[in-house]
């Protein structure tokens, strides 16, 4: 004591603080009370300990001013009173009830939450702002109106048309205020929404709030830097070090500490916390006769005292928590969260909730309608690049020559088209040319090769001088040939192989000539066709065609990819903006709950989806691609998949805090789903123990069944193609249950 009174600090008068009992049925009656909170972030290596076991305790009819310096912990605190936050340890009771627990209205409309961010649609007009906040309090559109026509007047609002993007920091913020009130909740929590008003518009704003309490309905906890407008609170506390050093009303404290500031009062408080620390014993026996007011291990049922140095016991003026508030008793939610009833399912989606929260996401993409052209443009884009570019025949192939039929090594290459064995090089070329390869004539095989290593040409076809002689022979003598004849006969190829699609194509091309020119000939000299073909017969395919392309092989899966891959960068993009404009947490405390917020975006998602598989089976299907199958079942499955990719964007949406974060995991993803999911390549091929890891994948079954309906005009009776509907939907369940698992148990 004679620490303090050296250092000047002047000590409250000798008034001995009673214990009072608290009992649940007490604290249920406040509008807030917080008992024993501990709140801390970082790991347990390096924890930054926020609430320390803070008690709080806020009547009903009162403005409740939170102080204390930047950082203490006061948006955390309110974060956890409207359930937005978890404690580590505590409890808390708002309007009688849990928050987050079933029947406690909390959070809900009962409470009107005001965020430090600004938390608004920067697209909307003020009166559209108004409008959404209403409708999702369960007000009328005019309801909503005639409020916003009286916050104009009060608040000092622009024109309610103009955007809220493009007002100043400080108008934003009375928008974001009045949509706190726009419903005149039971309990208002403002964090600072002061900021940035002048002094006239900020004595208006706590007129009203006094007004609003005054009925002893209302209750309002307030942040502020500002100490000395709380003077007009009922009831002050004043935070520092995770706990409150005192919780009074701003009258009483200034007396105690005799002070003429609520500043002074706050300034002797902290100094006195920093010494008294020490002796927090001593000075809670002196006030209170005991150690100990909480009585270790009487938790339910404890003694509190209020207070002061960070032992949270506050000096009540005369008030005892089992005093009825002047509120007077009001409907409490029961003590037990009620039993689960059938009705409860209907209720886990609130009408008036989907109709704003539908409405919202559709006036967003309006709003954004250039995006919104990007997103359905995108996909066309893509698909006709993918038809344009992948999968055709390369042309244009240059081919060294070497023809020692010739006279000289460069004369023209004439043929007869007759009966005739001569220069059936030449013959044999002409088929080749509707490949579209260019033929360089070369004088010897060696300046040939070069070009080739050069990287001039892709192949040298070496004809020998007696090549046409020597291949009719073959012909007629059979297995009498000799070694020269069958030596002679011989086109000699060497290939640069370096590119697998090219030698390939170009190795198809070159078999494929000679046995045309080998029937032309045929043909000609009345030979039946069949003596020069080989002894193998590729009939009419079952599925497909004669010559599959890869383009209508790899389609499917890039139909696919590309619609699930826009739908999770859609989705996810739209729900993190929401998050990152605080636009998200403030929905929740209003009452909307993480699967209304899912369910909304699934409506609004869908419809923007729906257009752009359109548009690219479209694209793709008057482009190049076949489909044998049902349409109607083609675009169901790509329907699905979006809605897969849309449900996977709203995992990755609530995984991570950003967009940069975002964006790696979409990518991160993207690549093993492109490779492993046979889309790029048959699953056949793939190592056993990745076929393993590719059949549990989201694309795998649903690529393979769009495949089998479009190359082999399967139906839904085939089980290649119903697995991939069955795991389509399985991943957009599992999608979802994640989703909603992360939205619920994925804050503070
Ligand atoms: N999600 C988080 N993870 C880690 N630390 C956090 C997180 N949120 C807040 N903090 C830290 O907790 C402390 C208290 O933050 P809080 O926002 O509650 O303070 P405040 O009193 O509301 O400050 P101000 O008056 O400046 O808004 C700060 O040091 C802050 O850096």
């Amino acid at each position: 004591m004679a620490e303090m009174m050296e250092a000047g600090i002047a000590m409250a008068p000798t008034r001995r603080l009673k214990t009072q009992k608290s009992t649940v049925a007490m604290r249920r009656q406040h509008a807030v009370c917080v008992r024993r909170a501990c709140k801390r972030y970082g790991s347990a290596k390096n924890p930054n300990q926020i609430l320390d076991g803070l008690n709080m305790t806020v009547p009903k009819g009162v403005i409740y001013g939170l102080l204390g310096a930047s950082g203490c912990g006061k948006s955390t605190l309110l974060n956890c009173v409207v359930g937005r936050k978890r404690l580590d340890s505590g409890e808390i009771w708002v309007l009688g009830g849990r928050p987050g627990s079933r029947g406690s209205g909390v959070p809900g409309p009962r409470i009107g939450y005001m965020p430090q961010e600004i938390a608004l649609y920067g697209e909307f007009s003020i009166r559209e702002t108004m409008i959404y906040f209403g409708w999702v309090a369960g007000m009328t559109t005019a309801e909503a109106e005639a409020r916003l026509d009286f916050f104009v007047n009060l608040l000092q609002l622009p024109t309610p048309s103009r955007a809220v993007k493009n007002l100043s920091g400080g108008q934003q913020r009375r928008v974001s205020l009045a949509a706190a009130l726009v419903n005149s909740p039971e309990l208002l929590i403002l964090d600072e929404p002061t900021v940035g008003v002048d002094p006239l518009l900020r004595q208006a704003i706590w007129d009203h709030l006094v007004e609003l309490t005054k009925g002893g309905q209302r209750t309002v906890i307030i942040t502020t830097h500002y100490i000395d407008e709380t003077k007009q609170a009922g009831m002050i506390a004043l935070m520092r070090g995770g706990k409150f050093l005192a919780e009074e009303s701003p009258d009483v404290l200034m007396q105690m500490y005799q002070a003429d500031s609520l500043e002074n009062v706050f300034l002797k408080l902290s100094l006195a916390q920093i010494q008294g620390k020490r002796r927090r014993s001593m000075y809670l026996k002196e006030a209170i006769g005991s150690e100990d007011p909480a009585g270790e291990g009487n938790q339910d049922n404890m003694s509190e005292v209020s207070g002061e140095f960070g032992d949270n016991v506050s000096i009540k003026s005369g008030r005892s928590e089992g005093q009825q508030s002047v509120a007077g008793p009001s409907d409490l939610p029961p003590d037990e969260e009620p039993p689960y009833a059938c009705s409860d399912l209907l209720k886990v989606f609130v009408p008036h909730h989907m109709k704003a929260l539908i409405w919202k996401n559709f006036l967003w993409m309006w709003r954004n309608v250039g995006v919104m052209l990007f997103i359905v443009g995108l996909p066309v884009v893509q698909i006709l690049l993918f038809c344009a570019a992948i999968g055709r025949d390369p042309t244009d192939l240059h081919l060294a020559i070497v023809n020692h039929e010739l006279n000289k090594w460069d004369d023209p290459c004439h043929f007869k088209t007759n009966c005739t064995i001569d220069m059936l090089s030449c013959r044999y070329l002409s088929k080749l040319r509707k490949w579209d390869v260019i033929e360089d004539a070369f004088p010897d095989e060696a300046s040939a090769k070069h070009a080739v290593k050069k990287g001039d040409a892709w192949a040298v076809l070496s004809f020998p001088g007696n090549y046409s002689t020597s291949l009719y022979e073959r012909f007629v003598q059979g297995k009498d040939a000799d070694d020269s004849i069958l030596d002679f006969s011989n086109v000699d190829i060497w290939m640069d192989s370096s590119d697998q699609q090219i030698s390939q194509l170009l190795t198809r091309s070159l078999l494929l000539s000679f046995e045309e020119f080998v029937a032309d000939l045929s043909r000609a000299c009345d030979y039946p066709e069949q003596v020069a073909k080989l002894p193998v017969k590729f009939e009419e395919p079952v599925y497909g065609d004669q010559n599959p392309d890869f383009t209508n092989f790899a389609a499917p899966g890039v139909i696919l990819t590309i619609i699930f891959f826009l739908s999770v960068a859609l989705t996810s993009g739209s729900m993190l903006i929401e998050r990152n404009e605080g636009m998200l947490e403030r929905s929740l405390v209003s009452g909307i709950t993480g699967s209304e917020i899912l369910l909304s975006h699934v409506v609004t998602q869908f419809v923007v989806m729906l257009i752009q598989t359109i548009v690219v089976l479209f694209c793709a299907f008057i482009t190049v691609v076949d489909v044998h199958g049902s349409l109607a079942l083609v675009a169901t499955l790509t329907v699905l998949t979006g809605m897969c990719g849309m449900t996977f964007g709203f995992v990755v949406s609530c995984s991570v805090d950003n967009e940069r974060n975002a964006t790696y995991m979409a990518l991160g993803s993207f690549l093993p789903v492109v490779m492993l999911c046979g889309i790029v390549w048959p699953i056949e091929g793939m190592h056993k123990a990745l076929q393993a890891v590719a059949v549990v994948l989201p694309l795998t079954h649903s690529t393979e069944s769009m495949r089998a309906m479009m190359a082999r005009g399967w139906g839904l009776g085939k089980s290649t193609v119903y697995i991939g509907f069955l795991s389509t939907l399985t991943w957009i369940a599992v999608f979802l249950t994640v989703s909603v698992l992360l939205l619920k148990f994925r804050k503070g």
